[in-house]
């Protein structure tokens, strides 16, 4: 098959990449020509400047110039194309968490545009990967039809990676979901999976194109939901009764083979390109509907005050003052293994802490240094200038009066030892992910410890 792919961030180029994988003709498209520099030269580190997921850059290596090649001129690539892909960026709009569907629109435009003028007469789908609102679809095709568009069809297969997996998900997700109307495009997305289709594990579920629209957002706003479960009963449990050891709690409830114990990880909430954009979306979309939307944004809210409350726990309950205080902040990213800093809870916690008077703010992660710089950038807040970035955790906590965990970056887990030979008491540990295990230790050598989901811990 000959598919292209427009749009070559996190969705498009692994999907370009893992079609390539499977001997398709894949052309990646974009219109940031940096990006396609980048990718087209096939170094590792040129890559994940933008896109850092394992695997990702040996399948690049691997299919780059055989079966995998970018571009940034459509025209040149459409002739004979079987499949557009549309991993476009449709992030929400600020005031109301609409869709902001004017980058995807943009790009549709220009693909009809070229899409008009074909030679070949074959059938072509445009594909809508990126996750849009329920209708899009139809809309997609209405855009198709004015520039005259032939022989077409739309399809709605979103997409379920999660960051950090991007690769494996890819090559083995849970589910396949394509929507068509029509079964010349149900057959041309079985040969691009034939690899999944009559699988005996992988689910490969046709239906149509608004169903497919519609199970993208409820798999997010059902992830989210257990997440803000979790957050906002069972931490809560923990950190008011006494006694009550949230991690055999947890234990306890999801031994139950009904309940996962993903999104049973209690958390300062949680981030990411997808959860927050897509619930309030999915809550705008209802609420035109006169739907009530009391659930969702009960998630919602639980979630977004989950990312500031233990700024609030350590004035209550540990009786830390901020103002003028240098705090370090361990972890940037909104999870491990990704350098994505969109939706991060460390944004907003970062912001707290300068509006509580914070005089300096120690920052450090393993990968996300960088895109931090963009995302904490002064022209967003003045204060983002008493930020400071940091290669070692270590360096982060010299100097400090505290610490906050915000990613669950695994080397957070030996962390005790260094805050010891970093950092003399008083001083208090602010734990977002729960990642130190000898937290006793450290409290009996008289540092306080504030954990998600557990009461304050105060030296004797
Ligand atoms: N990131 C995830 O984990 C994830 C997972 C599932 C679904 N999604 C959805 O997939 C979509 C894409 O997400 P992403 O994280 O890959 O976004 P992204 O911002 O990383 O990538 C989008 C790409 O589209 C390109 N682009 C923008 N306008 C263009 C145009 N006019 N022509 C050609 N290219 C253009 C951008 O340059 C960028 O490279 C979104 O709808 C998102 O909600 C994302
Ligand atoms: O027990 C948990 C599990 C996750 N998280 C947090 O939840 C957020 C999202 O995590 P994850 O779902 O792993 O990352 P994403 O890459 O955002 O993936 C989600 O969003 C994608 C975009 O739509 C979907 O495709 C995926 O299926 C969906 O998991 C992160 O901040 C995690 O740290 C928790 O706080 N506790």
């Amino acid at each position: 098959m000959k598919i292209i792919v427009a749009g070559t961030g996190y969705v498009g180029l692994v999907h370009a990449a893992v079609c390539s994988e499977y001997g398709h003709e894949v052309y990646a498209y974009d219109n940031d020509v940096n990006k396609i520099n980048a990718f087209s030269n096939g170094q590792a580190e040129e890559i994940e400047k933008y896109v850092n997921e394992p695997g990702l850059v040996n399948i690049i290596k691997e299919t780059l110039g055989k079966y995998l090649f970018f571009s940034t001129d459509l025209g040149a690539i459409i002739e004979g194309a079987d499949a557009i892909f549309l991993c476009l960026p449709t992030p929400p709009n600020p005031n109301d968490g609409s869709t902001n569907l004017v980058f995807y629109d943009a790009a549709v435009e220009d693909i009809a545009e070229i899409a008009a003028k074909r030679n070949d007469e074959n059938r072509i789908v445009f594909v809508n990967k990126s996750t849009v609102p329920i209708g899009t679809a139809r809309h997609l095709q209405d855009i198709m039809n004015a520039h005259e568009v032939k022989n077409f069809g739309v399809s709605s297969n979103p997409e379920f990676l999660a960051e950090g997996t991007a690769v494996e998900q890819a090559r083995k997700p849970d589910r396949v979901v394509v929507g068509c109307d029509h079964e010349s495009d149900f057959k041309i997305l079985r040969r691009v999976y034939s690899q999944f289709v009559n699988h005996v594990r992988i689910k490969y579920i046709e239906t149509t194109p608004e169903t497919a629209e519609a199970i993208k957002y409820v798999a997010n706003t059902m992830l989210l939901t257990y997440i803000s479960f979790w957050n906002g009963v069972g931490a809560k449990i923990g950190e008011r009764f006494p006694n009550v050891k949230i991690d055999d709690l947890r234990l306890g409830v999801t031994s139950d083979d009904r309940i996962s114990t993903w999104g049973s990880f209690v958390s300062n909430g949680a981030g990411g390109s997808c959860f927050g954009k897509d619930i309030a979306s999915l809550i705008y979309q209802l609420r035109s509907v006169n739907v009530s939307t009391k659930m969702l944004e009960a998630s919602y809210e639980v979630n977004e005050y989950q990312k500031v409350y233990l700024v609030e726990r350590a004035i209550a309950e540990a009786g830390f003052k901020f103002n003028n205080k240098t705090v370090a902040v361990l972890g940037l990213a909104f999870k491990k293994h990704t350098n994505d800093m969109r939706d991060a809870s460390s944004i907003k916690l970062i912001e707290s802490l300068l509006g509580k008077g914070v005089a300096k703010v120690k920052a450090y992660d393993p990968l996300a240094i960088e895109s931090a710089k963009h995302a904490f950038s002064p022209s967003k807040n003045i204060l983002f200038e008493k930020i400071e970035y940091y290669e070692t955790a270590k360096e982060a906590i010299e100097g400090s009066h505290a610490l906050f965990i915000s990613t669950d970056w695994e080397e957070f887990r030996g962390l005790s030892r260094t805050i010891e030979e970093a950092a003399r008491p008083p001083y208090l540990v602010m734990d977002g992910r729960r990642m130190i295990p000898d937290f006793e230790d450290i409290v009996t050598k008289g540092y306080t410890y504030l954990a998600v989901g557990a009461m304050v811990m105060k030296p004797e």
